[in-house]
């Protein structure tokens, strides 16, 4: 089933393009990576998917319904979830409790009382932080966790939306590389068991080409390669214009440490 279909997508700020014609789709269940050097107008096509910015023309539809230029809140109302690059907790509270306002939100309860809500959908909650992996923590604060365990509760938050599509900015940004395979794993086997689509931005491309099923390599706003993971690896323009350059940047940056003693 299509998901998202994304057509003819364009953005400019200023005199700079950071979107030109950007078209692509996303089915159920999953994960399409989108790719690029620093610039490549990655969050810019995120930020006009969520609603966060408004493309100049082009069309947005989830299963089938225009959500063109609709504000974040109501395409997130509309099964649209997000992470972001810098984990959005509330650190002052425990796991669980981050989990539960998730809840509240989404079942269309007011935030009101704190005393209330830490009684509201406290089971859901659980079940939510067991499918993470964080049931056992769910009674600590979460300025008590790992950066790791921060961003299995924040997936935990996204999902307590019943989102159909999860937009997920750098998911593995500020993580330790074993760290980073685990919840790119956790989160792919989520996305696939609840056919949730999964747009991923990410600059870890050993996540990306373990995880993603499809994958789009953008350069100064436009789509330059798309296909399989090794259908983007084999691709001559991506190696002279992105991973070429990432791969001589590692070799360098392995040199550097190899020169340290
Ligand atoms: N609000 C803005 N105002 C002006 N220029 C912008 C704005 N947002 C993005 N740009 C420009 O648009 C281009 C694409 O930026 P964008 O942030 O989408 O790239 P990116 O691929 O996400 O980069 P990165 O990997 O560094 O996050 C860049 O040249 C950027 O400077």
């Amino acid at each position: 089933m299509t998901l998202l279909v994304v057509e003819g997508l364009n953005k400019r700020f200023g005199g700079v393009t950071a979107a030109r014609d950007v078209s692509f789709s996303l089915d159920a269940g999953e994960l399409l990576a989108v790719i690029g050097p620093n610039g490549a107008g990655k969050s810019t096509t995120f930020g006009m998917v969520g609603g966060q910015l408004r493309p100049d023309s082009g069309s947005v539809s989830l299963l089938g319904e225009p959500i063109t230029g609709l504000p974040s809140r109501a395409i997130w109302r509309k099964g649209v979830g997000r992470t972001f690059q810098v984990a959005q907790t509330f650190v002052s509270m425990t796991v669980a409790e981050n989990v539960q306002m998730a809840l509240v939100s989404h079942h269309g309860r007011t935030r009101n009382l704190l005393a209330r809500t830490r009684a509201l959908y406290r089971p859901e909650a659980l079940d939510l932080l067991d499918r993470v992996g964080m049931r056992g923590d769910a009674d600590r604060p979460v300025a008590e966790l790992a950066y790791g365990d921060v961003k299995r509760v924040e997936l935990a938050i996204a999902l307590a939306a019943a989102p159909k599509l999860l937009l997920m900015d750098e998911p593995t940004a500020g993580m330790a590389p074993r760290e980073r395979a685990a919840l790119m794993a956790l989160t792919a086997g989520i996305a696939r068991r609840d056919r949730i689509g999964v747009l991923f931005t990410e600059h870890d491309m050993d996540a990306v080409f373990a995880h993603a099923d499809r994958i789009l390599v953008l350069v100064r706003g436009e789509i330059i390669a798309r296909g399989s993971p090794d259908e983007v690896r084999g691709n001559a323009r991506v190696k002279q214009v992105y991973l070429g350059e990432t791969g001589s940047r590692a070799a360098l940056r392995s040199r550097r440490e190899t020169a340290v003693p």
